[in-house]
């Protein structure tokens, strides 16, 4: 159920035309900056975006000066590591034709290094769950944020997508190892699920 859904989630991303996307990335870059929990120096990760995915250059291009942006890369057992990159670095695409920094092994950072990192949706409902491409790799990485040690933000997890990525809550079933993102970002709308590090909503 959760393949149909994304086929048809990924097919709304991938067919809205050049204007909208410029639009989108513009006012996903204001909302991102604006979060409550922005920070203003530290690692952050975004994703270079493919399949129609919302892109992230206006955002990068927003962040403050002492704020190093990273793009996720794949680690062994499907997990994601992070490498710091700035515009007009080398890049080299992944398994998935993604592309990734050239990076070498000392270079990387983990999830706890970062201080927001910026997850790509397929779709997300109203009470801000996420449906990503899959892999269960956010899901892998981030599991330190949820049982048994549910470990308080940073790093912020924040999701992005456009409208047309919303769903009904129930539409698709949440699942144990679901992470769930601590706001999710589109164009316009901002839904915080959680803005403080000691809170925790439900
Ligand atoms: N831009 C971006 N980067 C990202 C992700 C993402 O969702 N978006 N990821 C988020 O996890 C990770 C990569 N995960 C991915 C999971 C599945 C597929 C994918 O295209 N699967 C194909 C078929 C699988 C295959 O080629 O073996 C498909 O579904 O059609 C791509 C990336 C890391 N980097
Ligand atoms: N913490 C985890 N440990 C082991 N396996 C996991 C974990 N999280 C997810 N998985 C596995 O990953 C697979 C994909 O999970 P899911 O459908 O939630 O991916 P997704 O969140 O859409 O993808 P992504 O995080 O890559 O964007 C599931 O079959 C699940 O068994």
């Amino acid at each position: 159920m959760r393949q149909e859904l994304r086929a048809e989630l990924r097919e709304r991303r991938r067919s809205l035309s050049p204007t909208e996307r410029i639009r989108a990335a513009n006012d996903v870059a204001a909302s991102l900056l604006s979060l409550p929990f922005a920070p203003q120096s530290g690692y952050v990760a975004g994703y270079w975006s493919t399949d129609g995915e919302l892109a992230l250059h206006a955002w990068l291009l927003g962040l403050p000066s002492n704020v190093i942006p990273c793009l996720p890369v794949l680690a062994p057992g499907k997990t994601l590591r992070f490498a710091p990159y700035f515009a007009g670095d080398p890049l080299q695409h992944n398994r998935f034709g993604i592309p990734e920094p050239v990076y070498s092994e000392s270079s990387l950072l983990t999830a706890q290094d970062m201080q927001l990192v910026v997850m790509p949706l397929v779709g997300f409902d109203d009470e801000g769950n996420r449906l990503g491409m899959g892999g269960g790799f956010y899901d892998r990485t981030f599991a330190f944020r949820t049982a048994p040690d549910n470990a308080p933000p940073p790093p912020w997890l924040v999701g992005v997508g456009y409208d047309v990525q919303a769903v009904s809550v129930g539409t698709f079933n949440v699942e144990p190892w679901d992470v769930r993102p601590d706001a999710i970002c589109t164009p316009t709308r901002q839904l915080l699920v959680r803005s403080t590090a000691n809170s925790f909503s439900h």
